[in-house]
Parts: C-alpha cells; structure tokens; sequence
C-alpha cells in the first residue's frame, strides 16, 4: 500500500486513566485502558476493534478522534499527528458515528437546518455537494430534509448521522457501535450502507463493536482488544476461523443465535460466523 493510502497510523498507543469512584475504582489509582495498542486503517478499509466491555474500545476511539488523552505513543491522521492542540479544522478529518443515532442530532433542528449549521462552520469543507445529493448518497429522499430528529426512524436518523459526516470529507470514519441500537434488519442496510461507501468514497473506517458477527459482516482486518491490548489481529476471516488467543474462542463461543442479516446476500440471509473451529462453540 503506498503512503498516500495510508489514513490512520496508532503506534504503540497507551491512554492512562486516573480512576474515581464513578469507575469502581480506589481513587488514586491509575488505569491502562490502552496499553501500547498498534495498528493502520488504510483508505477503501474497514478494520474491526472488538472486545468486551471494559476492554479499552471507546478509549482508544477518543484518542484517534482528538477527543480523549493520549499517555504515550501516537496517532497520526493522513500524516498530521493528532494531540490535545487540533484546530477545529483538523478535528473534522476524523467524524464519529455512534450508537445512538438520535441522541447524535439536535432535537430541535430539521435536518436540513442541521446541515445547513455545518456549512456555516466548515464553509471550506461542505461547498463539493447540495443537501439533496448528500442525502442521496445515503439513501435518503429529500423529503427527509424537513423533519425533525423525532419524526425518522433509527435507521433513517443513523443514515443523516453519516450524511452529516460525509459533508465535511473526513479522511477517516470511526464507527463506535454503529448498529447495536438498531433492529436486525436495519443494521444489515446500515452495514450495507458503510460497504458501499467505503467503496464508492473510498472511505477509510474504523469499526469499534463488541459485536462480531457485525464485525465478521463489514470488517477487512479485525483487532481483538483484552484489557487495553490487542491480543489477536489480522483478517477476519482468517480470525474467526482459526482463532489463536483463547479469549477470541470465548468470545465467538458467546456470540448469540441473533444475527444480522448478511449485507452482501441479497437475499438477506443471516451473517455466517464459522465456529466449527471453536471448542464449545456453536454447531
Ligand atoms: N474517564 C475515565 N476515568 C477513569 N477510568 C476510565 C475512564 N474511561 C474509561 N475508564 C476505564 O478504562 C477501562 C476501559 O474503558 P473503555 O470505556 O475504554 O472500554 P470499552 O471497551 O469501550 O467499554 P464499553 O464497551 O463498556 O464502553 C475500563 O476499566 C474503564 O473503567
């Protein structure tokens, strides 16, 4: 891959936490929720991060999106390091997805005022499209463009979220959970919708979930976390089939009969997560 592909690099990242009450911790303790985590999104990839909860996911996200602390190590962004002292400009380069899509949009802006605010803000970044196509790129019709946050769906408000992202051209998006408050059927478009743009927008993705059969649907190259260390890394497939670390065998153990529907089946069949391999896996 050459170097103008490569979108984010996190060398040897450690985020250090100092623990309070609130995270059942002795106050005065420190907590390595990322303890020298390494690994590269290149543009057109989607690459996973899993874990359990605790395991240093949303650390490690704040820290790539210039949000939260970095102890030691770097992360650098299409070749500009990322530290607590990013321009408002350069904190767009990174756009966050989250879990619940409501709760991401201002409940009293339509849509269209809402896009609207950002171009105001970022006149420099949002001029390459009109709100009508942006839409489009997402799926949405137009006629969405006056309503409010309560008057979509989840799946529909989960879409506006990434239309909001796209506008301002981020090098990289960092889904956190894109999907776990929505219906089965509507995370399998959603995950459809993030395929076909990382293709059609050469987008780079970052794709943090404690859920791996959405990991195993979207992901090129996945990142198995275990207390803020990655213990197992490399494509999903090869991961899922023959995983080396006993706590993947666990976690595939634990995946539940629940799946999302297969993005890539048009017939909508669910997702096949192979644990013939597992011991104590599913049949
Ligand atoms: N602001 C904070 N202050 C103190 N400790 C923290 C803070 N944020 C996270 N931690 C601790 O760091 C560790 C990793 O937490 P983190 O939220 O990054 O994990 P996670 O994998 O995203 O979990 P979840 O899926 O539950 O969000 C946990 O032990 C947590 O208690």
């Amino acid at each position: 891959m050459t170097r103008e592909r490569r979108i984010l690099d996190v060398d040897d990242l450690t985020v250090v936490h100092q623990a309070g009450g609130r995270w059942g911790n002795r106050r005065g303790d420190t907590v390595a929720a990322v303890d020298g985590v390494s690994l590269t999104v290149d543009a057109g990839e989607i690459i996973g991060v899993v874990g359990e909860s605790g395991s240093g996911k949303t650390s490690l996200a704040m820290a790539v999106a210039g949000l939260g602390r970095i102890s030691g190590g770097t992360v650098t962004v299409s070749g500009v390091q990322v530290s607590g002292r990013l321009s408002r400009a350069e904190r767009t380069r990174v756009q966050v997805i989250l879990q619940d899509p409501h709760g991401s949009l201002d409940p009293r802006q339509t849509v269209r005022r809402g896009l609207r605010e950002l171009r105001r803000i970022h006149p420099e970044r949002t001029g390459w499209t009109t709100d009508e196509e942006l839409l489009a790129k997402v799926g949405l019709n137009a006629d969405l463009l006056d309503r409010l946050p309560h008057q979509v769906s989840g799946g529909q408000a989960q879409r506006v979220a990434i239309a909001r992202a796209l506008l301002l051209r981020p090098a990289l998006l960092l889904a956190d959970e894109p999907t776990s408050a929505l219906d089965v059927s509507v995370q399998a478009q959603i995950l459809r919708l993030l395929l076909g743009l990382r293709r059609s927008e050469d987008l780079a993705i970052l794709f943090i979930s404690h859920d791996l059969a959405v990991v195993r649907a979207v992901c090129d190259r996945v990142h198995v976390m275990l207390r803020g260390r990655v213990v197992e890394h490399g494509p999903t497939a090869e991961v899922f089939e023959r995983p080396a670390h006993e706590y993947t065998r666990r976690l595939l153990a634990a995946i539940p009969g629940r799946r999302p529907l297969d993005p890539a089946d048009p017939a909508g069949r669910p997702v096949q997560v192979t644990t013939a391999s597992v011991p104590g896996g599913e049949p």
